[in-house]
């Protein structure tokens, strides 16, 4: 049996919300298991540079996708890597870093499933794709409070993004096993982040709990806040996840329970909101924290296939 870490990878354009999702799941696993990797510090140019050659950031010639595949294929195998560090806060790079894998290995950036070789060092593939319009407010948002961006300076840097999303970003969909999408709810109901509702996209690349159980409680309710359905995406049938901003704590818990109940019981402890308070953790508008269920159940539902991907390629004891 090897011992080698498991590893997630979390994809999406800039300001997806791969960071936020990554918190919560490295907080379940344990801050001392989880080995967290951001593919931004594969970038080829620093800031300037990037400017003076008129390339963005989202273009594989911008990366060295090459070193970043060899890297993920050593910490894929428990070996360490020196991993080069991009600072955003100067725009250039610092001195690198010795990384040694833990037991999970979590990849977060924009680039992750863009070669074979890249996508192959996965046990669970997630990408993020928020609808275009929120993603441009959460950058303006953070670009501004915490990379020193004024907010004409990134909507213009996005409008000169959007034909590398197009052809780079976006497309890495199609490689994912859970497709996240937050987002607003129709009827304007959203007071704050803590209140967008989450729509899961369920490929049957990898085996998911049986959500069908859902259907019996949700059946009897005329607007269910929690729902599964049957649909297609990029033209290929998957299952879809819903969950509203305004479910209750009571019909999270009927969640949670099925997640939950599919766990070895040596390793449920891992698999509770009430064990986790991390999970759901996101800042709102004003920078106060909220909690989102939806958050909550996302990031219940990636490590639930983490700690079943340990089931299947190590004997851990954790
Ligand atoms: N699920 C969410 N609910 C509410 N707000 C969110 C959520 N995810 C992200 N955000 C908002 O979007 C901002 C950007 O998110 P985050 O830093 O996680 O993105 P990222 O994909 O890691 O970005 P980058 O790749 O550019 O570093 C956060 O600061 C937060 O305000
Ligand atoms: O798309 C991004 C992912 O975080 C960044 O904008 C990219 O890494 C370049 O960094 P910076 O904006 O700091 O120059």
């Amino acid at each position: 049996m090897s011992h080698r870490p498991i590893m997630l990878g979390i994809v999406g354009d800039s300001a997806a919300g791969k960071t936020t999702l990554t918190k919560g799941i490295a907080q379940v696993l344990g801050p001392e298991n989880v080995t967290v990797i951001c593919t931004d510090d594969y970038h080829r140019y620093d800031r300037r540079q990037r400017a003076e050659i008129g390339i963005t950031a989202l273009h594989p010639d911008c990366n060295y996708l090459d070193i970043m595949q060899q890297h993920l294929s050593l910490l894929r195998t428990g070996q360490p890597i020196l991993k080069p560090i991009y600072s955003h806060k100067t725009g250039t790079f610092e001195p690198p870093q010795y990384i040694k894998p833990s037991k999970f290995v979590i990849v977060e950036g924009l680039l992750g499933y863009s070669t074979r070789g890249a996508r192959d060092s996965f046990d669970v593939k997630v990408y993020l794709a928020p609808p275009e319009s929120l993603r441009a407010q959460w950058k303006i948002k953070r670009d501004t409070q915490k990379r020193g961006y004024t907010a004409e300076q990134v909507k213009a840097e996005l409008e000169k993004r959007e034909p590398d999303s197009e052809q780079f970003i976006r497309p890495q969909r199609q490689w994912a096993d859970v497709v996240v999408s937050f987002y607003p709810p129709s009827d304007g109901s959203d007071q704050g982040n803590g209140h967008l509702n989450v729509r899961l996209v369920l490929r049957p690349t990898i085996p998911h709990p049986d959500f069908t159980q859902i259907l019996d409680i949700i059946s009897s309710h005329p607007h269910p806040a929690i729902r599964l359905d049957l649909d297609r995406d990029m033209n290929k049938p998957v299952d879809v996840l819903e969950v509203d901003g305004h479910a209750t704590s009571e019909q999270v818990d009927e969640l949670e329970k099925i997640i939950c109940n599919d766990m070895p019981p040596h390793l449920s402890h891992f698999c509770s909101r009430e064990s986790n308070p991390e999970l759901g953790k996101v800042a709102g508008t004003t920078g106060e924290t909220i909690q989102s269920y939806p958050l909550a159940m996302t990031q219940l539902l990636i490590t639930y296939h983490m700690l079943k991907a340990t089931q299947v390629y190590q004997s851990i004891t954790i």
